[in-house]
């Protein structure tokens, strides 16, 4: 086992979706995949691997935050095999055209997080982006879906309660549609690693009206985007 996966070598997919709530990966083994097995409950943050259309698929809770985020995805590239990564996760809404429940999948993230000011020396402001080839191909699985999945930039955040709402509005005034707290890092350390790594987002509130869903629906309903995932993934 890796520091904080507790799979043998051999028990994780190379291909992974990776919620940030480990219900939400309960949830997703034991409703969409063949014969799955849990491989790890190391901190409460469970893995699974089954089949998707035959096709071996992992799903690997990595916690709220970049810091959390960054160390499952590191351990499952580096210490497991991991090639492909998806992040299924919820997200705040920016922008008045976004609704609750509308798919977001996020072409490149801008953040606020210290992490890669110090990997590059705060000299270059580093510009997390997604694999090309996966977002293309979950373009393509939506359309198919009939689903009108979003594509667009949006902010990992480290902080879920700010202070500054105004950097908000300033980011929704350059196109940037959600917040997060996890994808900057997943696209940062992806890259790093030569694996491929895309987020797609659930809209579970919003920033400018207020609404939101509850934490049972941000676990258990958010289907469409696990199925673009999914999709995705085998393809
Ligand atoms: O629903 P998940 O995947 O955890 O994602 C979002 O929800 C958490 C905050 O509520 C953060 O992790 C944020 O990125
Ligand atoms: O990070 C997050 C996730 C959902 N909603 C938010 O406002 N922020």
């Amino acid at each position: 086992m890796s520091t904080h996966i507790g799979a043998q070598p051999g028990e994780i997919a190379e291909r992974v979706l990776m919620p940030g709530d480990p219900l939400r990966a309960k949830w997703i083994a034991e409703t969409y995949l063949d014969d799955p097995t849990c491989y790890s409950q190391v901190r409460g943050m469970f893995g699974y691997t089954g089949r998707w259309g035959g096709v071996e698929v992992s799903v690997q809770g990595s916690g709220m935050g970049m810091p959390s985020a960054s160390i499952y995805a590191h351990e499952l590239i580096n210490d497991y095999g991991a090639k492909s990564l998806i992040r299924v996760g919820s997200c705040g809404a920016l922008t008045t055209d976004l609704q609750l429940r509308d798919v977001i999948a996020a072409s490149g993230s801008s953040t606020d997080s210290n992490m890669n000011r110090f990997r590059f020396d705060g000299l270059i402001d580093y510009a997390p982006v997604a694999d090309f080839g996966l977002l293309r191909t979950s373009v393509g699985v939506a359309e198919r879906r009939g689903i009108a999945m979003r594509v667009g930039p949006i902010l990992a955040a480290d902080a879920f309660y700010t202070d500054r709402p105004d950097l908000y509005e300033r980011l929704a005034q350059y196109g940037v549609l959600a917040v997060e707290m996890e994808s900057a890092a997943l696209y940062t350390i992806a890259a790093r690693y030569k694996a491929r790594a895309l987020t797609v987002l659930t809209v579970s509130d919003h920033i400018v009206t207020g609404a939101k869903t509850s934490a049972q629906d941000r676990e258990q309903t958010f289907g469409q985007m696990v199925e673009i995932a999914l999709d995705t993934i085998v393809a």
